[in-house]
């Protein structure tokens, strides 16, 4: 009865529901980007074996973030939670450079999967706090963003400082409504 209720309410309210996927490799600061959106706090994350999920809620709609464990002996499990995303949020330790292949490779094999072909792609390029930390424009041209058939933005943030993380969602909105209207 709650359910249906709240379903009512967000509809008459104009909300919409969209299931996102976080992933990326271990460490690139994806806890810690959830917990920022969640709590507005950094919070001393270990890293994660498994997933954690939250609602953010981002003016009209009511984003389900799933943060998935990105060590390389649990990246088999990312294609289980595929079906119905809507969105897949990339982050990349922008400062690590010796890893950005092993990222590209990881975004290109998840991308081709059926599931993912109609989701949007917003990358975040974390860690610009850091010295040597590329800049959107060298990371999409290193993670070869443009050969992807998905819509893609990529964003410079700051997980720690929060810096770029709603201005990252708001262009995942935008994608969103974008696709909404063309389909
Ligand atoms: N300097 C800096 N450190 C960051 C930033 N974002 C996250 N970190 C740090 O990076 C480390 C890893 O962050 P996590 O959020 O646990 O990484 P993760 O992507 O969830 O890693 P897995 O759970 O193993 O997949 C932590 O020590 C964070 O404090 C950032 O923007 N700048
Ligand atoms: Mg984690």
């Amino acid at each position: 009865m709650g359910l249906i209720i709240t379903t009512l309410l967000n509809s008459f309210l104009g909300k919409r529901d969209v299931r996102i996927l976080m992933v990326g490799l271990d460490g690139a600061g994806k806890t810690t980007i959830l917990y920022k959106l969640k709590v507005g706090e950094v919070i001393s994350s270990i890293p994660t074996i498994g997933f954690n999920v939250e609602v953010v809620e981002y003016k009209n709609i009511r984003f389900t973030v799933w943060d998935i464990g990105g060590q390389m002996r649990i990246r088999h499990l990312w294609y289980h939670y595929f079906p119905n995303t809507s969105a897949v949020i990339f982050v990349v330790d922008a400062a690590d450079i010796d890893r950005i292949a092993e990222a590209k490779l990881e975004l290109h094999a998840m991308l081709e999967h059926d599931d993912l072909r109609n989701a949007v792609l917003l990358v975040f390029a974390n860690k610009q706090d850091l010295p040597r930390a590329l800049s959107v424009s060298e990371l999409a041209k290193n993670l070869s963003l443009h050969q992807l058939q998905q819509e893609w933005h990529v964003h410079a943030t700051c997980a720690i400082l929060g810096n770029g993380l709603y201005e990252g969602l708001e262009y995942l909105r935008e994608m969103l409504q974008r696709k909404r209207i063309n389909r």
